[in-house]
């Protein structure tokens, strides 16, 4: 950290009128969110939480050597004895995890020329991944970023799909250091929610679409919906470019904030509305020919993709490049080079008598339904699927993620995803009472794999979902290595008789 950049976070927190005690700016040599990392100098950002108020950590990172403290009032009030005895600066701020976000973006400075984020309930990490892999086919130093990390022409390791903002900015700026210059990451609801990406310079953002996740954390339907809508009402500034999927009420109504808020919109889909138009799709046992329109001029490409769906997620990954300035003739001319994403519609392993096996990150009750509903015109048999539902999460998914796969599957087995700390039995049940009288429960999930791969005839598919690139099964705290499409390729060697 060099002296300028310490005066300009000093600066930047005193411009957003927070300044520390006795008007005197405070020096600082670093940034944590969370007291275990707090080194001799840091600012420590003590923020309300759900389980606790971080300012309960307040003297434990003044022990060590903390020279700033930035909190709401309720943390002032919470850690005044300690503050009394101590003469480093105290911050108090309304928004703590905006003022956090803000100082995060000018203590490490540099970002990738070109940024953009893609939220929506389903399809972040799909329509990141192929605007990235369009960018790099163009020749940009391109990354994306969220629930499988930093990918592409710089790498690192994420704890989360949009990380708290001084990870967040950390990784922006090195990925910009190492040269890169194009940027797309996800934006999840909690991300907005909780301001990490504010101070994230986006020049475009996308929605995909809206179901049902994550009502554990919102307050409801209307609150997840309203943190979704910050990246167009929040985040991005006038002019900046909006590309919005309007095939749903939802996407409708995220056009109408993007217009109020002088958004330049790109509008996807099959509505005959739609700027970038899906005209057809034709699917076969590899993948898709996919007619669409861009501003009504009619265009044919082979996608090497399963799934519907994935043509609007590549439709919506045009719309960001565009936005980042690249031309629609070399953006179609990439298409066809596009890579299935890891662990979405992936082709896991393929049985002697032809029949496949896919695995999937279907892990909420509309994506269920999109990856079911979209393998079916791909499969000329049955389709098996085995899934099960995370613990600690959204309860109100199971039924429902239990119904969509007694109505658009052949056979259903349930099984294990994440139990963490709840009771597995209890979460397949919940799961079963809604799945139909013929599915099987097979609590362990290599059994239920091997249980659907020996189910598969000619002609047939089975759909892994839930963990997709995912490469443990959590139970209770631990963490046991398992890998669905590994235990795809076991299971059908072993019952093709290849081990
Ligand atoms: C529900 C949620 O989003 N929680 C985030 C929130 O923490 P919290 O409010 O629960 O924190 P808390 O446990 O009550 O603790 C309060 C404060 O004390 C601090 N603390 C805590 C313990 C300690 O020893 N020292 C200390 O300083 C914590 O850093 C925190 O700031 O603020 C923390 C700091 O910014 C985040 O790390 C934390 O993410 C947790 C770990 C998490 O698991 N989040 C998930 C649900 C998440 O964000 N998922 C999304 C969506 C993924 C998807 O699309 O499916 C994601 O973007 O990954
Ligand atoms: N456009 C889409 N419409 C409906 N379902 C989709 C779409 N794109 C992907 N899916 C489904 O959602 C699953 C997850 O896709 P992806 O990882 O791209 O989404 P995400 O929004 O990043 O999810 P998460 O919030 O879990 O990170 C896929 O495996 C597929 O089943
Ligand atoms: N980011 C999501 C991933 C869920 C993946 C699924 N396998 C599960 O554990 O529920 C979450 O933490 O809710
Ligand atoms: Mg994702």
């Amino acid at each position: 950290m060099t002296g300028e950049a310490v005066g300009q976070v000093s600066k930047k927190l005193s411009q957003l009128g927070l300044r520390g005690r006795d008007g005197r700016d405070p020096v600082i040599s670093g940034l944590s969110v969370d007291s275990r990392t707090v080194k001799p100098g840091h600012l420590f950002a003590a923020l309300p939480g759900s389980a606790m108020h971080g300012a309960e950590f307040i003297p434990y990172a003044l022990r060590m050597e903390a020279s700033a403290v930035l909190t709401d009032r309720k943390g002032a009030e919470m850690a005044a004895d300690a503050f009394r005895r101590w003469d480093g600066a105290v911050i108090v701020a309304e928004d703590p995890r905006a003022a956090l976000a803000g100082a995060a973006a000018l203590w490490f400075e540099t970002q990738p020329e070109h940024v953009v984020a893609v939220t929506g309930t389903s399809g972040k990490t799909s329509v990141a991944t192929f605007t990235r892999q369009i960018w790099q086919a163009l020749g940009h130093k391109a990354i994306s970023l969220g629930t499988m990390g930093v990918e592409g022409d710089y790498h690192a390791r994420l704890a989360h799909t949009t990380p708290e903002p001084i990870t967040l900015h950390r990784v922006l700026s090195e990925a910009a250091l190492a040269g890169v210059t194009h940027a797309a990451m996800e934006a999840s609801s909690h991300g907005l929610d909780q301001r990490r990406l504010d101070g994230v310079r986006v020049e475009a953002g996308a929605f995909t679409n809206f179901t049902q996740d994550h009502l554990d954390y919102h307050a409801g339907f209307e609150e997840y919906f309203a943190a979704k809508a910050l990246l167009f009402n929040h985040l991005l500034e006038d002019g900046e470019s909006a590309v919005i999927n309007i095939d749903s009420e939802h996407g409708r109504r995220m056009v109408d904030i993007a217009r109020d808020r002088g958004l330049a919109l790109t509008t996807i889909g099959q509505n005959e509305e739609a700027l970038l138009r899906i005209l057809g799709q034709r699917y076969d046992a590899t993948g898709q020919d996919l007619r669409f329109s861009v501003m009504g001029q009619a265009h044919m490409v082979r996608l090497p993709l399963i799934g519907g769906f994935q043509a609007e997620n590549v439709l919506a990954a045009m719309g960001l490049a565009l936005a980042s300035g690249d031309s629609a003739e070399e953006i179609i001319a990439a298409m066809p080079d596009l890579r299935t994403v890891r662990g979405r519609m992936q082709l896991a392993a393929l049985r002697e008598n032809g029949a496949a096996v896919f695995v999937d990150y279907a892990h909420k009750p509309g994506a269920l339904i999109a990856a079911l509903q979209s393998l079916r015109p791909h499969v000329m048999g049955r389709i098996i699927v085995v899934f099960g539902a995370g613990g600690d999460r959204d309860r109100g998914k199971r039924p429902l993620m239990g119904e969509a796969a007694r109505q658009y599957a052949d056979v259903v087995i349930v099984t294990d995803d994440n139990p963490r700390s709840e009771d597995p039995a209890a979460i397949r049940a919940a799961i079963m009472a809604a799945a139909g009288p013929e599915a099987t429960e097979v609590g362990d999930r290599a059994e239920a794999i091997l249980r659907g791969v020996d189910a598969l005839q000619p002609g047939d598919a089975l759909l892994i979902a839930g963990k997709g690139h995912e490469t443990g099964q959590i139970v209770g705290q631990d963490v046991y290595p398992f890998d669905d499409a590994e235990q795809a390729s076991v299971a059908v060697a072993a019952l093709d008789g290849r081990i």
